[in-house]
């Protein structure tokens, strides 16, 4: 077995090689599968490497993302996220403070007391008409933006269906189960940038971060991190522990809709993103950070597994509609 990717007051984050479950035979497929369940039901967390997306791919998309946060508040401003429906567009500093709070005049008390350092631009499935991508002008250094950020988007799409067929397979269902719930794509590309910031600035509210703590809302997050440093995992006896960066990996994490599809015996990690552990300087360099948000498809009604209870009675939760669940979750965060 793989060295854990990160291991600390009792929590184990496997690293994962993913070319096994794609490309393995029988025996190692099942492994893996079962290496990366188990990664699920304990840390909610797992690293995997040798996906299907390229080392290349990603640091041309992280490049592309740099070229969009560079372009002037006023433009950025002008492509502004606009509801939970739509969930598309541009967020300025201070505009999510992601929480786990869901009473609104809570989570306006936490936003104005320190708003996360970050910026955001969020990218939905293309093709639906009333909710159209917010696209930046395709001039100068963004050329190219939109092809290369759908490019992406189909590709973190499949990914999701590989993960959920690993997942599939460590819970002893039929390979292709989630097939059918995870096909339209209805999930969120989201570029993070985390502008530079005096280490003052942590030291004089030492309640700063860079984004609060959380859970994601979906089945599952792929995270491509930056070299940077900062997030943090929350162990299984409630500290925070660096999900230290290494090359050429994913960090995946399991969200809330799948920890409650699976009656809870997948978990979904409450994590954050802090100052970065090292550095000299007085100020810390800007982190460029890619979420890819997967959700079952918002059409999908989402119920306790088969597998995870044994008797009706034991179901936790109610069957949800999987986009209204959504919507849900994100009207209570901005
Ligand atoms: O930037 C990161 O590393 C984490 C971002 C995150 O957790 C989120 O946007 O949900
Ligand atoms: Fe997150």
């Amino acid at each position: 077995m793989e060295k854990a990717a990160v291991q600390g007051d009792g929590l184990v984050i496997p690293l994962i090689d993913f070319s096994k479950f794609l490309g393995g035979d029988e025996s190692q497929k099942l492994e893996t599968a079962q290496a990366i369940l188990k990664g699920f039901q304990t840390a909610g967390f797992i690293y995997l490497k040798n996906i299907p997306v390229t080392a290349a791919t990603r640091a041309h998309v992280f490049g592309t993302s740099t070229k969009l946060f560079r372009l002037p508040l006023e433009t950025k401003l002008s492509l502004g996220w606009t509801t939970p429906e739509a969930n598309r567009g541009y967020s300025a500093p201070g505009r999510e403070k992601v929480t786990q709070l869901t009473d609104i005049s809570e989570v306006e008390k936490v936003r104005s007391s320190a708003p996360d350092i970050k910026e955001s631009f969020e990218i939905g499935r293309e093709g639906e008409p009333e909710h159209p991508n917010q696209w930046p002008a395709e001039k100068g250094e963004l050329a190219g933006f939109r092809a290369t950020m759908t490019g992406f988007f189909e590709q973190c799409k499949a990914l999701h269906v590989e993960v959920m067929r690993a997942i599939a397979v460590g819970m002893g269902l039929e390979g292709s189960f989630f097939d059918g719930f995870v096909d339209v794509g209805d999930n969120t590309l989201r570029l993070l940038h985390y502008p530079a910031v005096k280490k003052e600035v942590f030291q004089i509210n030492p309640g700063q971060v860079r984004a609060g703590e959380h859970s994601d809302y979906g089945s599952i997050t792929l995270l491509f991190q930056d070299s940077r440093g900062g997030l943090q995992v929350k162990s299984p006896n409630g500290q925070f522990v660096d999900a230290t960066p290494i090359e050429d990996t994913c960090v995946v994490n399991a969200g809330d809709l799948l920890a409650r599809w699976s009656n809870d015996t997948i978990k979904s990690t409450i994590h954050r993103v802090v100052e970065p552990p090292q550095g000299t300087e007085d100020e810390h360099p800007p982190r460029y950070s890619i979420a890819y948000f997967c959700n079952p498809n918002f059409k999908s009604h989402i119920e306790a597994l088969p597998g995870t209870y044994a008797t009706p009675a034991d179901k936790k939760y109610d069957g949800i509609n999987s986009g209204q669940y959504l919507v849900q979750r994100l009207t209570a965060t901005y």
